[in-house]
């Protein structure tokens, strides 16, 4: 059992009478009929891939049937095409705590990385350290690496809880991500980004596995640059576009090396020469998908909702507290039921230290989340023995938590994920 096992004494399960009563209490319900599932499936991996909004359907089929068939290029400008990455940025932008002006949307976290990384060190001339954390996502080492080769500089590896150790004067940027992706364990972004500035260095965030599921305040620690993507708790669809955040003070001076003709001052003047826009348009690279940044904007639209928007907290703060709710309740079950049967819980307890996910460490965790999957309970693995449980407050009930962690503990005690049908084999997941 981890460390800070809040009691050593497993109250018992919670009943699913409770988590109807908490349903029937939840503001939030009502938002779970924006989203298309599955009859019979509880989905717990939108942490990976976030379900369809209702309104998406419609809308692509307006853009391609109406804007794309019948407006032809002219979309461009009457059907808002041309605004629409710094438009849908602004909604980004609203959800992680940026000011408008300060976040595009387009390509992927991956490219965005690689953008922040190196305008981040081009603002440190004269450094020569990039710190990223040995257990962020592999993307976010294999740029930081790639960065670090390119311009000649060291990547040091260290989880933010070691920063101390390796901050002074060299470093030129650290780079994290603010939920981690295994263990979900969240980073505390106001002191990490103020201990980053007090060595001179500014800070990246990787907000993936935030953005969406919880309040994240940018402009508020003052961080320099963030990065995410949009396909998780944004709802966004597969693939969809990724955004940068470069705080509006970085912007007069920031060299993005990316100088796409769509970052240009004038693009249409189509000059030979690369002069940055000195909006955030300036970190725009080429022409965007447009169908995946108008799914984008069904997604980020279910934000809008009502429900969210009105009563004494903001939306995020709501989402937030239900969030915290369903995985008190799947933290608690645990406890109870599997905790017996072999299975560790790995993501903090705390409350400040927990993201939108919880993961479970257990023997057969592979075969285990192909039985839950067969049984109609989506999460999914991560190796070598993480089981890994997303929940996303606007489309989960109390109940389907409830009903999950029983299905969990009936696999586990029956061993049905020995049957050879759930046996390992290479797949995306
Ligand atoms: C923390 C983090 N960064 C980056 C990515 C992926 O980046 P990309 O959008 O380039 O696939 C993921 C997940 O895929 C992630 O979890
Ligand atoms: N982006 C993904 C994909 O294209 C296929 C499968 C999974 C993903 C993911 O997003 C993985 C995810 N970032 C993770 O936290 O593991």
């Amino acid at each position: 059992m981890s460390s800070d096992a809040l009691t050593d004494v497993a109250l018992p399960a919670p009943s699913r009478a409770d988590a109807e009563a908490a349903d029937r209490a939840d503001l939030l319900a009502p938002v779970l009929q924006r989203f298309q599932l599955p009859a019979g499936v509880i989905y717990l991996d939108g942490n990976s891939l976030g379900a369809a909004p209702v309104a998406v359907t419609p809308l692509i089929e307006d853009v391609i049937t109406r804007q794309w068939g019948q407006d032809l290029i002219t979309s461009w400008n009457v059907n808002g095409w041309w605004e629409l990455p710094a438009r849908l940025g602004d909604e980004v932008g609203a959800l992680i705590g940026a000011a408008a002006g300060q976040v595009v949307c387009g390509d992927s976290t991956s490219v965005q990385l690689f953008q922040a990384l190196v305008a981040a060190c081009r603002l440190r001339p004269g450094r020569t350290v990039i710190l990223t954390d040995g257990a962020n996502f592999p993307t976010d080492q294999y740029i930081a690496d790639s960065v670090g080769r390119l311009l000649g500089l060291q990547v040091i590896r260290c989880p933010p809880s070691e920063l101390a150790e390796h901050l002074d004067e060299r470093v030129a940027v650290a780079s994290f991500s603010l939920v981690d992706y295994r263990t979900g364990e969240l980073f505390d972004a106001a002191t990490v980004t103020n201990a980053v500035h007090q060595a001179g260095a500014l800070m990246l965030w990787d907000l993936c596995h935030a953005a969406g599921a919880l309040p994240v305040h940018l402009d508020a620690i003052e961080a320099d640059f963030a990065v995410g993507c949009t396909y998780k708790y944004l709802n966004g669809g597969p693939g969809a576009p990724a955004y940068i955040y470069l705080a509006q003070r970085h912007q007069a001076r920031a060299e993005l090396p990316l100088t796409g003709w769509n970052g240009h001052r004038t693009p249409f003047a189509l000059d030979q020469d690369y002069q940055p826009a000195e909006s955030i348009e300036q970190a725009r690279i080429g022409t965007p998908p447009l169908l995946s940044l108008a799914a984008l904007g069904a997604g980020l639209a279910v934000f809008a909702e009502p429900e969210l928007c009105s009563g004494l907290t903001s939306g995020l703060d709501s989402i937030r507290a239900k969030s915290l709710a369903l995985t008190d309740l799947a933290i608690a079950f645990a406890d109870s039921e599997l905790a017996a049967l072999g299975v560790e819980v790995v993501t903090p307890r705390s409350h400040e230290r927990r993201g939108s996910q919880l993961s479970l460490r257990m023997e057969h965790a592979y075969e285990v989340c192909q039985a839950l999957i067969g049984r109609g309970v989506i999460g999914d693995f991560r190796a070598p023995d993480l089981l890994r449980l997303g929940f996303t407050p606007l489309y989960l009930r109390h109940v389907d938590v409830h009903d999950a962690m029983t299905v969990l503990a009936d696999v586990l005690a029956s061993k049905s994920y020995l049957d050879p049908a759930y046996a390992r084999r290479a797949a995306v997941t």
